[in-house]
């Protein structure tokens, strides 16, 4: 892959980005990081917590958009009722819900033994 075709897939990567922070389910994430940084930054957590809470954070915004593209995707291919479509839908948010139970638990572990 030459320079200006690495440049090119970058620009269409962002344009993702930003694509997916128009939906108001990745603008609660946005804030929701803020907030677990804020609260990182205050409760002085260790570097190697850090690491996990930074992928934890982006995990999050992965899985989310992950999510939304799929969406995207079956609304193209099935704007009728499909059971595959529902299956593919469902299925996808439920990816999103398992990695939130994930950094909840992540987070109580980190921050809770802090707190008390
Ligand atoms: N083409 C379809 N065929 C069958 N079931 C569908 C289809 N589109 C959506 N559904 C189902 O209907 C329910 C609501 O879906 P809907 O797309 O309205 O919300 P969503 O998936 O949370 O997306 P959005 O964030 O755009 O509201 C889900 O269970 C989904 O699987």
């Amino acid at each position: 892959m030459n320079a200006r075709k690495l440049l090119r897939s970058f620009g269409y990567a962002t344009e993702g980005i930003v694509a997916a922070l128009k939906e108001q389910n990745l603008r609660f994430h946005v804030l929701a990081a803020l907030v677990v940084f804020i609260a990182s930054m205050l409760t002085k957590v260790s570097i190697m917590e850090w690491c996990i809470i930074v992928l934890v954070v982006f995990g999050m915004f992965t899985v989310e958009m992950i999510n939304s593209a799929i969406e995207r995707v079956v609304d193209l291919a099935s704007p009728e009722h499909h059971e595959l479509a529902k299956a593919a839908k469902d299925i996808a948010a439920g990816a999103v819900l398992v990695f939130s139970i994930a950094s909840v638990i992540i987070g109580v572990l980190i921050f809770l033994p802090k707190w008390l």
